[in-house]
């Protein structure tokens, strides 16, 4: 059993709300216990997870969000740091999946945030506690 917390961006409102549906049931589905978290936008949520992480009160962490392409280079900003700054802190050891998407468009993300179609919500709760599993193994020794 683990404790997750998922910490999500609510700047696509109905993209995440798809997002949440899929993590969650992943969660239960396997017995886990989890809080959520919703932060603005992609770009918060390192920071959130490293906060959370000081506290020791969670096992492992689950990134939800979207980032689509508009016009200017924003979309490079937001995709490409919030997935840096969570490869950082999973390279401390923190255990966590990403299911930040970054997509051309809408279509592709409902696509992708759909629990009956792609769910890459469900596949990042799998990532975060297949590391979660792995850490504790490496705990033991
Ligand atoms: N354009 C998107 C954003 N932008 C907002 C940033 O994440 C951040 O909240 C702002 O720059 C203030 O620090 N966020 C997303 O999650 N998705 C986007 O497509
Ligand atoms: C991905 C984004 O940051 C997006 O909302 C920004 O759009 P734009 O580049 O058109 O300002």
């Amino acid at each position: 059993m683990a404790k997750i917390l998922i910490v999500g961006a609510g700047f696509y409102r109905h993209i995440y709300e798809l997002q949440l549906q899929g993590a969650k049931a992943a969660l239960e589905a396997g017995g886990h216990k989890y809080d959520v978290l919703e932060v603005p936008g992609a770009l918060e949520i390192p920071a959130a997870i490293s906060m959370a992480a000081d506290t020791a009160a969670y096992d492992g962490f689950v990134a939800l969000g979207c980032v689509i392409r508009g016009e200017t280079f924003h979309f490079e900003v937001v995709a490409t740091e919030s997935a840096r700054g969570l490869m950082a802190l999973t390279l401390d050891g923190l255990p966590i999946g990403n299911g930040i998407l970054t997509v051309e468009n809408e279509a592709q993300a409902l696509t992708r945030a759909d629990p009956a179609q792609k769910n890459k919500a469900g596949e990042a709760v799998g990532a975060a506690l297949a590391l979660l599993t792995l850490k504790r193994q490496f705990e033991q020794g």
